[in-house]
């Protein structure tokens, strides 16, 4: 298998067709999102890349390669600085909530056991949406929007949709492809179910932020 993304992008178009309907979405690119949905996403989304950067660490010091192992603890890095930018932007202290949503926790302890349970091509695949629907999600918001010089999201847009997060996103494809090429077909179909799950996991994320989901007990 040359090019997995290509095919494991075409197989889960529908989700990501899905997440630009969205209203939490379609109101973010027109800068009506109502800033207390906002706010309940970035401490939701705080608290997701605080487990996101352990999965990724794990992921790297699951590869085999000295240069993939390097991209992962560099990605996982990266979200600190990330992190810590836009939540110094948008993060209002007096409103901080410490509980992951039932969403959050399903799609953390999902890659946790992913990572920690099963293969290297099945961690990459399941860590790949999280990457590559941000950045479509970024690109198609910028190329979209009218209102660049007036929206109060625009930060946060500009960092999925700018180019140094391209570059790493088209690095974790070319890894995931590597490490694609090389599988089985029984592997191989392991790695779309979690791609295909992890791609399902982000269209629930932002919509369990639309609904300020809440555990029902
Ligand atoms: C839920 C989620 N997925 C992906 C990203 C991109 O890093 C993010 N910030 N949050």
């Amino acid at each position: 298998m040359q090019d997995w993304y290509k095919l494991a992008r075409q197989r889960t178009d529908h989700i990501l067709e899905a997440i630009k309907q969205q209203p939490f979405i379609k109101e973010l690119m027109n800068g009506t999102l109502p800033s207390d949905i906002f706010q309940f996403y970035i401490h939701q989304d705080a608290m997701y890349l605080a487990a996101y950067k352990k999965v990724l660490a794990s992921v790297g010091v699951k590869c085999e390669y000295e240069d993939d192992t390097q991209f992962f603890l560099d990605s996982a890095t990266g979200i600190i600085h990330v992190e810590n930018a836009l939540h110094q932007i948008f993060l209002k202290e007096n409103q901080l909530v410490h509980e992951p949503s039932p969403t959050c926790e399903l799609y953390t302890s999902y890659l946790s056991r992913i990572v920690a349970n099963h293969s290297l091509e099945e961690a990459l695949a399941a860590v790949l949406p999280c990457f590559t629907i941000y950045k479509e999600i970024g690109d198609y918001i910028q190329a979209n929007q009218t209102n660049k010089e007036n929206n109060p999201f625009q930060d946060w847009i500009d960092t999925y949709g700018g180019e140094e997060f391209a570059s790493s996103v088209n690095n974790a494809i070319a890894i995931t492809n590597k490490y694609a090429a090389n599988a089985s077909e029984e592997v191989l179909a392991k790695m779309e179910t979690a791609f295909t799950k992890a791609s399902k996991l982000e269209w629930m994320f932002w919509n369990s932020a639309y609904t300020k989901e809440a555990w029902k007990i």
